[in-house]
């Protein structure tokens, strides 16, 4: 094979030569242009992509091309014999002879015309830009010849003055030529080992991302497009903040805390990945190499009801300490450690969903998947694309998922909705379901619409998570931790929340729970000013959470009711609400819902059986 080699002369005399001596060359295969230094960047900036292995040029050429490409560039010698020439060839000239030119020229010049005892001052020039100013003194100091490159002799000309040319001859094309085979072995045997290292990381179905200290992308391999949703090529040199925020943030977090390696899970373009990042230090410099893993294989697509949830909840991110908590976060990791299906009941914002995924990252299937299905939300036709496939998605059972659903608010789902969980349970034995209501699974139990079969299969374990009003004591540990969030977004700095102010939050009753706490808060922390959250700061939303009857207001304002089905199935859902809600006191339902006691106790009979 032979070496594919681009010549880049800067002067037309130069390119004969090197066609003439490499149509001799049985190893090297060249092409030769004719450009000098600006106008050989673009060509050395191609040459690359068009497949030579390295480029040949001449001088201040060849310094600025090797810049701007990532090819060997070798440099054509001005030799002794070629400065022996020229100064053969003035020699006997009257006028003032000097040698200006980068600093390969004029050693070359001095030593040879030292030798012949010849007197010729050298300027030495490092850049283009200083060859103008150079003739100007040589001129003021009576020269009237410059001996250079090219670029000496064509800023003479433009200036009035005579130029003469230092050009290659064959020995030094020949040397160039040696020097190329020599550079090329070397060149081939670094790009082999390169490749090979490119073809190992090529073929991992991990994405591996190498960055710089700025988090400017160095390396991609093809498996990194898909979660950074563009294409290998584009993907180096570019910011990872503009290919993926999320994962950009990330790493940021990591240097902030000074950390050396980090493991999380990211959400991009859809999907779960597990992301691992080491740091290193190359040259004094540091980056991070980042491995990014699907998680599983099925995608949301536009399901707007199946969300990922955005961060890893392990079961040391509930915070309480109250023995209520403790008896219900002991029971899940006991449960976690089992694959069977659980129930989690619980009050409206209470910690289902933390619950749900603090299992799932304390399980065997924590490298999998975890999904949120929010029953109350799917359509049935939704169901259907979910579970059946359209002609553009597998199923979800179909594309692999082997990690754990959570199906928020279970006993929303519809009867047609049911029959087809069920169908595809029966079908799918590889998934771990974590379901939760809003109403004690007992309750469920008795109700006629639904689906016995689906909830023995969806509630083998059952967990019960406590009200907030039933765990006063860890309201301010809660609180403490909001405002610490809170601070390192905000930048303000807030210690704390004053005694008279957190009194009143124990004594309230909390039906929305900690969501509904994690709002009253955030909305006392963006009005207070001082260090500590004052009665003057919590005023008006205390006010609010206090006023007789506030907290029906608030509850109310929780309560979705799922609209599917036959009336019948509608209004039995309102009746229950109405009758949770008034704690199965049917006399406040009655007057909330303006019928009378026989009829709530006709419809609740039917419903409920002997529940009521
Ligand atoms: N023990 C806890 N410690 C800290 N934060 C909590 C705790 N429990 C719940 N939260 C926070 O309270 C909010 C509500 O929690 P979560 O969504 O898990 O409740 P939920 O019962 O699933 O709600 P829903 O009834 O809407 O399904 C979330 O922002 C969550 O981070």
């Amino acid at each position: 094979m032979k070496i594919r080699v681009l010549a880049i002369a800067p002067y037309p005399g130069l390119k004969d030569l090197l066609v003439d001596m490499a149509g001799d060359d049985g190893s090297i295969d060249m092409d030769v242009e004719t450009a000098d230094l600006q106008e050989a960047i673009p060509l050395a900036q191609q040459a690359e992509r068009k497949g030579y292995d390295i480029i040949v040029s001449r001088g201040g050429t060849a310094t600025l091309i090797r810049k701007h490409t990532a090819l060997p560039v070798v440099d054509i010698p001005v030799s002794g014999y070629d400065i022996l020439r020229v100064l053969t060839l003035i020699k006997n000239a009257n006028s003032k002879v000097a040698i200006i030119g980068f600093p390969n020229v004029c050693h070359g010049g001095a030593a040879v015309s030292s030798l012949l005892d010849i007197d010729i001052p050298a300027y030495v020039v490092d850049h283009e830009s200083q060859v103008e100013g150079a003739l100007r003194e040589a001129f003021r100091s009576g020269v009237k010849i410059v001996l250079g490159d090219v670029v000496t002799v064509r800023t003479a000309q433009e200036m009035g003055y005579h130029g003469i040319l230092i050009t290659s001859g064959r020995e030094s094309v020949t040397e160039a030529l040696d020097l190329v085979r020599r550079v090329y072995e070397v060149y081939r045997r670094g790009r082999e080992q390169m490749r090979f290292y490119e073809q190992i990381m090529a073929a991992d179905s991990r994405g591996i991302v190498v960055l710089d200290e700025t988090r400017t992308i160095r390396y991609a391999n093809q498996a990194a497009c898909r979660p950074l949703g563009t294409k290998e090529d584009q993907l180096q040199g570019s910011s990872l903040i503009l290919s993926s925020p999320s994962l950009a943030g990330l790493i940021k977090q990591a240097e902030e805390a000074m950390q050396t390696e980090m493991e999380q899970y990211v959400h991009m373009q859809e999907r779960q990945f597990r992301v691992n990042a080491i740091r290193h230090r190359v040259d004094g410099k540091q980056g991070w190499l980042v491995r990014l893993e699907a998680v599983e294989q099925w995608r949301i697509d536009q399901l707007n009801p199946v969300r990922i949830p955005p961060r890893v909840v392990s079961f040391d991110q509930l915070i309480g300490s109250s023995s209520a908590l403790q008896k219900t976060v002991s029971r899940a990791k006991k449960f976690a450690a089992s694959d069977r299906s659980i129930w989690i009941s619980g009050e409206k914002g209470s910690g289902k969903s933390m619950f749900a995924q603090a299992v799932h990252s304390a399980s065997k299937r924590r490298d999998q998947g975890f999904y949120m299905i929010a029953c109350d939300e799917m359509t049935d036709e939704q169901t259907e694309m979910l579970l059946s496939g359209t002609a553009h998605a597998p199923g979800l059972f179909e594309g692999g998922f082997g990690g754990t659903l959570y199906l928020k608010n279970a006993d929303r789902l519809t009867r047609f909705a049911q029959t087809k969980w069920l169908h595809a349970l029966r079908r799918s034995n590889n998934v771990r379901l974590v379901a939760s209501s809003l109403v004690p699974l007992t309750k469920l139990q008795h109700r006629t619409e639904y689906s016995v079969e689906l909830l023995t299969m969806i509630a083998e374990l059952q967990l019960n998570v406590p009200p907030l009003r039933e765990r006063p004591e860890d309201l301010e540990e809660i609180v403490r931790v909001m405002i610490a969030d809170y601070n390192s977004e905000s930048g303000k700095q807030i210690v704390g929340i004053r005694d008279r102010v957190l009194e009143r939050l124990v004594q309230y009753e909390w039906p929305g729970n900690i969501a509904e706490l994690e709002n009253t808060i955030q909305e006392m922390l963006i009005t207070t000013r001082g260090h500590y959250i004052e009665s003057g700061d919590a005023a008006e939303v205390l006010e609010r959470l206090e006023r007789p009857d506030g907290s029906r207001v608030q509850a109310e304002s929780y309560v979705q009711i799922d609209l599917s089905g036959t009336f019948e199935e509608i209004e039995a859902r309102i009746l229950w609400h109405v009758l949770q809600e008034e704690g199965l006191n049917q006399s406040k339902a009655c007057k909330r819902l303006g019928i009378n006691r026989t009829t709530l106790w006709r419809k609740a009979n039917k419903l409920f059986k002997n529940e009521t």
